[in-house]
């Protein structure tokens, strides 16, 4: 009997330290049960402490590994991480759209852990005109949700008012992380934009140094899910209990200088 794998492709930059962009994402979609493909965007030289450098891949050879994965594997799902410049969205969009693939999951990652840039300031104008109208659900966590919106976000009961401003007007569904905010329940909240229902996603804040990639983890098993055929609310609550348990596992690990990773592999060993 022929068999087919749930496929995830991750568009992101790579990690060399491990624990974020592609690295996480790959990691992720093997512990979420997908075959997982990957297109690099850009090689970043960074660290759990920090990003000292980003080296671009020239745009046209970024598509074209688009369309070798798509062309060749296709894909149930796609996770789209950091997209450092105009051109490169633009240049993903178009190449994307030729492809019609439903679960479209975009990270708007602006700014790694240890607080440096990872999108050039004039491409968040593009990726909030011309991206997010065409995916499926975006994952902003408050700082990115901030800049989206031009405005600051204070405290936790404001985000069910955020949550829906963030969908801007579009289909777009909106998960919403609350890893940013200081209180000790967590509560991340999600706006179901396909059936208008809000959803709140809450944990306790695991106390660790520990969360460098948190939100690259997060997406691409929402991606995982999404890809085997689950609905979103489903999907959604199952990413959130994948990313909760990684992060209680990895908490005591000594690793690295900063921010160390999750244990994308909780269920597999300790
Ligand atoms: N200390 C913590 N304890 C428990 N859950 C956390 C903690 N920090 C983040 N999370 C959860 O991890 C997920 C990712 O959220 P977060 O706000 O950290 O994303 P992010 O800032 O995009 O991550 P990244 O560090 O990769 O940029 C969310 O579900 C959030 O609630
Ligand atoms: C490559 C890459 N993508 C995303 C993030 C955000 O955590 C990071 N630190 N590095």
């Amino acid at each position: 009997m022929k068999k087919h794998y749930k496929i995830a492709l991750s568009i992101a930059g790579s990690d060399p330290s491990g624990g974020a962009g592609i690295q996480a994402d790959l990691k992720t979609f093997s512990a979420c049960g997908c075959y997982g493909a990957t297109v690099i965007v850009a090689v970043v030289d960074e660290n759990t402490v920090g990003v000292t450098d980003v080296h671009p891949i020239p745009v046209p050879f970024v598509t074209g590994q688009i369309k070798s994965v798509l062309d060749d594997i296709g894909a149930d799902a796609v996770k789209i991480g950091m997209l450092h410049s105009t051109e490169l969205i633009l240049a993903v969009k178009k190449t994307l759209l030729n492809y019609n693939i439903k679960n479209l999951v975009l990270d708007p990652v602006m700014v790694a852990t240890s607080g440096d840039k990872l999108l050039q300031d004039e491409a968040i104008e593009t990726l909030k005109k011309e991206l997010i109208p065409i995916v499926r659900i975006i994952t902003p966590n408050i700082p990115e949700a901030e800049i989206l919106l031009g405005k600051s976000i204070k405290s936790q009961k404001d985000l069910p008012d955020v949550v829906k401003e963030l969908s801007f007007g579009n289909k777009v569904s909106v998960m919403l992380k609350a890893g940013h905010l200081s209180d000790e329940k967590l509560t991340d909240v999600f706006y179901n934009a396909e059936t208008d229902e809000i959803i709140e996603l809450t944990s306790e804040r695991v106390h660790t140094k520990n969360t460098h990639g948190t939100g690259c983890t997060f997406s691409s098993a929402i991606a995982s899910f999404l890809a085997h055929g689950l609905p979103l609310n489903e999907a959604v609550r199952q990413a959130k209990d994948y990313i909760n348990k990684a992060i209680i596992a990895g908490a005591d690990y000594e690793i690295g200088k900063g921010h160390g990773p999750v244990h994308h592999f909780f269920k597999y060993w300790e």
